[in-house]
C-alpha cells in the first residue's frame, strides 16, 4: 500500500470520510494549521521540550527527541504539500501497518462474534449433520420427478395416439394418425430415457457427495481409531463434530455493532468525525455545535498508536472537557488513562487533545542514566524520575522542593527512591543522608557514597534532625548576609553542598505507637520545618511510606512536601493523604491504580511544575544489579572531587560524632548503617550488669576494660596499684572527653568492705545523659 493517501477531507465543512483513511489521515497540515497562541504555563500540543543539559551533566536523549529529529527532514523542493513529514518515517509506516493489521484482526473477530450459538454446540453440530445430509441428498430429485412426469405423460399420449391410429379407418386419416403415433412414441421413449439418465446422474452425484459428507469423516474416524486407538477415535470424532458445528452455525442476522462507532483501541484512526461524535456523546458539546480543528488529528510518532489534535471548542471551556474526560475517553473506545487534555493559549477554549489506542503505561522505560559514567547536575537538570503518558521523561530538580513517595507494598516506592539515588550519586555535590526505616539490606551497597547511613534507629534520626535544623539556620545566616532569599547554583559549594535526606519507611519514625513513638512528634515537627524552608538553602527531603495515613504524614508535613508521588494505595482516603484533601473527588485517585504487576510504578505525581499528572516511574532492574555500576561511578566521581565521606569536613556528621561518640558516615564502622555506640560508658554499664550486684568496684572495672580495650591492659612489671591508678586516670579522661560527669564513689559490699567503684544506677544515668534522653 502506498504511503501517500489522498486527504479525504480537505474541506473543514463536510463530514470526513472515516472509511477512506486506513491508518492515519494524510492532510494538508499547513492549510489546517492556525497559529497557536503562545502560553507560558501550558506546553500546548507540541511535543515536550526538554532542558538541554550542558557539559557538566549527562542525560541520554529521550526517544521523543530522537523521533523528532528523525522526522525533521526539510521539504526543500516544497513538493509534498499534502503529506505530513511523519508519514515518510519508519515510525509513520509502522503505525500504519499496525493499524491495518489491527483492523484485519478486528474484522475477523467481529465475523467470529456473529457465529455464536445460542442453543448450545450440540444442537449446532446436529444442525450441521442435517445440513450435510441435505446437501448430500441434493436437489436432483426434482429433476427426476419432472422427467418421470414427462415420461408418464409422453407414454400415455403415445398409447392414446397408437390406439387412435388403430381405430381410424379412413385411409387419409389413418396415415396421419399413424404418423402422429410414431412421433409420440419417439417422444415417450426419449422422455423415459431422460428419466433414466436423470436417475443415473443423481445416483452418481449422491455417491460422490456421500463420500464427502459421510465417507471422509467416517474414514478419518476409522483411520484415527486404528492408528491411535481410543484417543484417536475421540479426537477425530471431536474434529468431525467441530466441523459439523461450524457447518451448522447460525449467524446473528441483526447488526450487533454500529458501523458509525469507531474505537481507537480497535485500531481505528482518530478522525474529525470521530472526535465530533465523541464530544457530542460525552455531552461536552451539544448536537448542533461543531468542533473547529486548528490542527487535524495526526499520528504522534513518539508513542505507539497515539494521535493528537488541537481543537477550538464552541462556547465551551477546556475545563468542561477535562471534567468529562471519562465519558470522552469511553466515546473514543479507550480508557481515561489513554487521554490527555491540555489547555492551549489563554482564551480557555483551545484544547490540545492527545489520545492513544493502547495503554501508554503498559510498557516499562529504563532510567536513561543506566550505563552512564558522567556527572549529573541535579540542581539544574533534575533527576529522571518518571515518564508521562506522552512519553515525556519528568526530571524534578533538587533545587525547589522536598519529596514524598507513598504507596502500598510492592507499588514501586522503592523504585522512585532508586531513581532519585541513581542521579544523586552521579552529582558529587549531593550529600546523601539515608535513614532506612525498614532496616533490610537493600541500601547497604550504596553505603560508600552515603554521607550518612543509618538503619532503623529513630533516636539517631531525631538527633540528626536537630543537627540538621541547626545546619539549616547556619545556611540561612549565610544567605541573610548575602541578602538572598534562596540559594543559587553558584552558592552550593559555599553553603556546603546539597543535602539530600532520604527516609525510607517514614512510619518507623513518625508512628506514635511504632518503634520511634517516643520521638514521633518531634521528628514530624522537625521534618515539617526542614521541608518548609530547607529547599531554599539546599536541604531537600525525600520521604517514603507504605502507610499514607494522617498520623504518619500529617497535613502540615504533607503541605510542605511540594512534590508528591502517589503510587497505588489501598483506599481513596489514603490517596487524599498524599495528593491532598478532595483530590479523589476531582478524579485523582491512586486507589484506582490496578493492583497488577504491569502497573507497578504507576502513580499520580503532583509538583508545582507539573500539576497533577499520571506517570509511571522509570525502571532500574534490581534483579540484574543495574544500579551497581552507577554506585561505582558515584564512588569514582566523588573520590576525584574529594567528595566521598571522610574526604571532606562534614559539619553534620562531626556534630553527631561529638554528641554520640560515633559517626554514621558511609554507614558507620561496619558500613551497614548499624550505628551502635561503643563508648567507655557502655563498657562500664555492661561490666556493672555482668557483676549483677547493682554496683562494680574499680578493680572489676579495670579488669573488664583490659578485656575490651588494649589501652587498659596491665603492663609488664606494672604493679597492680600503679595499674589501677593509671586505669582510673585514663577512664576519667575518656569520661571528660565524652562530657560525662561520672566519678567513683565509696561502695558498701555484702561482706562489709567499702571499696571505690560505681553503682549501676549512676552508670545508667550517665548513659541516659549521653543519649540525650
Ligand atoms: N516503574 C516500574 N516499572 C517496572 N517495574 C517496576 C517499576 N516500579 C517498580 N517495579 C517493580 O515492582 C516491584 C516492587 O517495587 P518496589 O520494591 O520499588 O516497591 P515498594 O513499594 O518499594 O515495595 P516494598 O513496600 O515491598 O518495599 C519490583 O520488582 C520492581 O522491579
Amino acid at each position: 500500500m502506498s504511503d501517500a493517501l489522498v486527504n479525504p477531507n480537505p474541506d473543514p465543512e463536510p463530514e470526513p470520510d472515516t472509511d477512506a483513511v486506513a491508518a492515519g489521515e494524510v492532510v494538508d497540515l499547513d492549510a489546517h494549521r492556525q497559529p497557536v497562541a503562545p502560553s507560558d504555563n501550558t506546553p500546548a500540543a507540541a511535543l515536550p521540550v526538554e532542558v538541554v543539559p550542558e557539559d557538566d551533566s549527562v542525560y541520554l536523549p529521550d526517544p521523543v527527541e530522537e523521533l523528532e529529529q528523525s522526522i525533521a527532514r526539510p521539504d526543500i523542493a516544497g513538493d509534498r504539500p499534502l503529506l505530513p513529514q511523519w508519514i515518510r518515517t519508519k515510525a509513520g509506516r509502522q503505525t500504519k501497518r499496525r493499524a491495518m493489521t489491527k483492523q484485519a484482526r478486528r474484522a475477523l473477530r467481529k465475523w467470529l462474534a456473529r457465529q455464536r450459538t445460542t442453543r448450545g454446540h450440540a444442537a449446532q453440530a446436529w444442525r450441521g449433520i442435517r445440513r450435510s445430509h441435505d446437501w448430500m441428498v441434493g436437489f436432483e430429485g426434482i429433476h427426476i420427478q419432472a422427467a418421470k412426469h414427462e415420461a408418464h405423460v409422453a407414454v400415455r399420449e403415445a398409447r392414446d395416439l397408437a390406439r387412435r391410429a388403430r381405430y381410424t379407418f379412413l385411409p387419409g386419416d389413418r396415415a396421419q394418425a399413424q404418423k402422429l403415433s410414431a412421433a409420440a412414441q419417439a417422444t415417450a421413449l426419449a422422455a423415459v430415457g431422460a428419466h433414466k439418465k436423470a436417475r443415473a446422474n443423481r445416483r452418481r452425484i449422491r455417491a460422490l457427495r456421500f463420500l464427502v459428507a459421510y465417507g471422509l469423516p467416517i474414514a478419518l474416524i476409522l483411520a484415527a481409531w486404528i492408528t491411535h486407538g481410543i484417543l484417536g477415535l475421540i479426537l477425530s470424532f471431536g474434529v468431525v463434530m467441530a466441523v459439523e458445528a461450524f457447518i451448522g452455525r447460525k449467524p446473528h442476522r441483526e447488526t450487533v455493532w454500529d458501523v458509525e462507532i469507531r474505537s481507537l483501541s480497535e485500531g481505528d484512526p482518530m478522525t474529525e468525525g470521530m472526535l465530533d461524535r465523541a464530544f457530542k456523546a460525552a455531552k461536552v458539546i451539544s448536537g448542533d455545535q461543531r468542533l473547529t480543528f486548528v490542527t487535524p488529528p495526526t499520528i504522534d510518532p513518539a508513542v505507539r498508536n497515539a494521535w493528537h489534535a488541537v481543537i477550538d471548542l464552541p462556547d465551551v471551556t477546556v475545563k468542561k472537557a477535562q471534567d468529562r474526560v471519562d465519558e470522552l475517553a469511553a466515546a473514543m473506545g479507550i480508557d481515561r488513562t489513554n487521554v490527555d487534555l491540555k489547555q492551549v493559549g489563554s482564551n480557555g477554549r483551545r484544547l490540545a487533545l492527545w489520545a492513544c489506542g493502547d495503554d501508554p503505561f503498559a510498557g516499562t522505560r529504563r532510567n536513561p542514566l543506566i550505563g552512564t559514567d558522567s556527572k549529573v547536575n541535579t540542581w539544574r537538570d533534575g533527576f529522571p524520575l518518571a515518564f508521562d503518558k506522552r512519553g515525556k521523561i519528568w526530571r524534578p530538580t533538587l533545587s525547589d522542593y522536598s519529596f514524598l513517595f507513598a504507596g502500598a507494598t510492592r507499588s514501586g516506592k522503592g523504585m522512585g527512591l532508586a531513581n532519585l539515588l541513581a542521579a544523586a550519586m552521579l552529582d558529587p555535590r549531593v550529600r546523601i543522608r539515608l535513614f532506612d526505616g525498614k532496616g533490610a539490606g537493600e541500601y547497604v551497597p550504596f553505603a560508600p557514597v552515603l554521607a550518612t547511613f543509618v538503619r532503623r534507629n529513630p533516636k539517631r534520626l531525631v538527633k540528626f534532625l536537630r543537627v540538621l535544623a541547626q545546619e539549616m539556620n547556619r545556611r540561612t545566616d549565610i544567605l541573610v548576609e548575602l541578602g538572598l532569599s534562596k540559594a543559587n547554583e553558584k552558592l552550593i559549594d559555599k553553603l556546603g553542598g546539597i543535602e539530600l535526606v532520604i527516609i525510607d519507611e517514614l512510619a518507623t519514625y513518625t508512628a506514635k505507637n511504632g518503634p520511634g513513638g517516643k520521638y514521633a512528634e518531634e521528628i514530624t515537627e522537625l521534618l515539617a520545618q526542614i521541608a518548609a524552608v530547607g529547599a531554599a538553602v539546599g536541604i531537600v527531603l525525600a520521604l517514603a511510606t507504605q502507610y499514607p495515613e494522617a498520623e504518619i504524614v500529617t497535613p502540615r508535613l504533607r503541605g510542605n512536601l511540594m512534590a508528591r508521588m502517589a503510587m497505588r494505595v489501598e483506599s481513596p482516603a489514603a490517596s487524599n493523604v498524599v495528593l491532598g484533601d478532595g483530590m479523589v473527588g476531582q478524579g485523582y485517585d491512586a486507589s484506582k491504580i490496578p493492583n497488577a504487576k504491569t502497573s507497578r510504578g504507576r502513580a499520580w505525581l503532583t509538583t508545582p511544575d507539573t500539576g497533577v499528572i499520571e506517570v509511571r516511574s522509570l525502571f532500574i532492574d534490581e534483579s540484574t544489579g543495574e544500579i551497581l555500576p552507577l554506585i561505582e561511578t558515584g564512588v569514582r566521581l566523588r573520590e576525584a572531587e574529594g567528595c566521598l565521606p571522610g574526604q571532606y569536613d562534614d559539619p553534620v556528621e562531626a556534630a553527631m560524632l561529638a554528641q554520640t561518640g560515633v559517626s554514621a558516615a558511609a554507614g558507620g564502622e561496619d558500613g551497614r548503617g548499624t550505628v551502635v555506640r561503643r563508648t567507655v560508658v557502655d563498657h562500664l554499664l555492661t561490666a556493672a550488669q555482668d557483676a549483677g550486684r547493682g554496683q562494680i568496684t574499680n578493680a572489676e572495672v579495670a579488669a573488664y576494660l583490659a578485656q575490651v580495650n588494649p589501652a587498659y591492659v596491665r603492663q609488664l612489671r606494672e604493679s597492680e596499684a600503679n595499674w589501677l591508678v593509671r586505669v582510673g586516670k585514663q577512664l576519667k579522661a575518656e569520661l571528660t572527653d565524652l562530657g560525662v560527669d561520672l566519678a567513683p564513689a565509696r561502695l558498701t559490699e555484702a561482706d562489709g568492705t567499702r571499696p571505690n567503684g560505681y553503682t549501676t544506677e549512676a552508670i545508667k544515668a550517665a548513659v541516659r545523659k549521653l543519649d540525650g534522653d
